[in-house]
């Protein structure tokens, strides 16, 4: 019985434990340390990942199941978008139910089964909330502003805008002609590094509006670093588009979310109360690979004593990606 699968949301990757297979739960400071020990490409676990999704038992008689998130750096978030689709596909697949709710760090999401965006695609719709765009929420600390939003913030990039909201996790979206990486990633390093702005540090998305209801985007994350996709970050960029861009924004269709990783779909219901609006993020969840560490004992585990599995569902993932393109 494996006790890892190595999965992936748009190709952000990640490895998920169900404690609830373990003999002995990890404590936090164990999960920490195997977080940052299979996330690192250097120990040659099938080249690392971007987070350790780790599955247990639900408090809440309504959940089937718990997922915490742990960044490549051993930090803990409160949610992961594209994260929270693989462990719904798990849990479905562990409980045969195609709709439960999941307990996240802040709430109780509900997540279900969608149908395939492609042959051999597995695709999971998964509610994104709370909605928040309060700087006590990120926590954010800019001039005497209570929210920024299409805020000028010539400290981050002169003539750019900004927009902060937490899904409940923090964001801040802006929208360009074209993504600059060396932009994005300066603004990534700097407000995830000791900074009067964001002090918990935010993952910072950059948007190119292709058409209606058509964007890219990518992301620095905060306690990873360039991913080919973040689901939180798509997810809040694509409220901050509907409440921006009217002209390009049909609330009666899906969004479309081209991104390094794929694609991914938006569904956005803006409400009179914008932290009333309603986000669904549907998208692939795709298991690369099963491991089993030999030891049986994850406290140790040794880097050598892991037996890797291939599913070989990669194959249908890049038919797909094949299959879509941004014009
Ligand atoms: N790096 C994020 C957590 C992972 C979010 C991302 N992978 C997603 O799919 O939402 C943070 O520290 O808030």
């Amino acid at each position: 019985m494996s006790q890892l699968l190595k999965v992936h949301g748009s190709e952000n990757q990640f490895f998920i434990l169900d404690q609830t297979q373990l003999n002995k739960q990890l404590s936090d400071n164990e999960l920490k340390q195997l977080a940052i020990k299979l996330c690192d490409s250097n120990n040659n676990i099938l080249d690392g990942a971007d987070g350790l999704l780790v599955i247990n038992d639900s408090k809440f008689a309504d959940c089937i199941g718990q997922m915490r998130v742990i960044n490549a750096d051993g930090s803990e978030a409160k949610m992961c978008g594209n994260g929270l689709r693989t462990v719904s596909r798990y849990l479905s697949e562990k409980f045969n139910q195609d709709s439960f709710k999941v307990e996240t760090l802040e709430t109780n999401l509900a997540v279900k089964k969608s149908e395939n965006f492609f042959d051999k695609v597995p695709t999971y719709s998964v509610e994104i909330s709370p909605i928040s765009f309060a700087k006590d929420d990120l926590p954010f600390s800019y001039m005497n502003k209570i929210e920024l939003i299409d805020e000028d913030i010539p400290e981050f990039i002169p003539g750019q805008k900004f927009t902060a909201l937490a899904v409940p996790n923090p964001h801040l979206i802006s929208f360009v002609d074209e993504v600059d990486e060396d932009d994005l990633g300066r603004i990534g390093h700097d407000l995830n590094g000791s900074n009067e702005y964001f002090p918990e540090g935010v993952n910072v998305s950059f948007c190119e509006i292709l058409d209606t209801n058509k964007l890219f985007v990518q992301t620095y994350e905060r306690g990873v670093g360039f991913t080919n996709a973040c689901g939180t970050g798509m997810s809040a960029t694509s409220l901050a588009f509907a409440m921006l861009n009217k002209n390009y924004f049909d609330q009666d269709e899906d969004i479309t979310v081209f991104n390094p990783g794929g694609m991914v779909k938006t569904n956005i219901k803006l409400a009179k109360r914008k932290e009333d609006s309603q986000i669904h993020l549907i998208g692939n969840a795709t298991f690369t690979h099963e491991l089993t560490i030999s030891e049986n004992d994850l406290h140790v585990a040794n880097v050598n004593d892991i037996d890797i599995l291939d599913t070989g569902e990669e194959t249908y993932y890049q038919e797909f990606v094949d299959s879509i393109s941004k014009i």
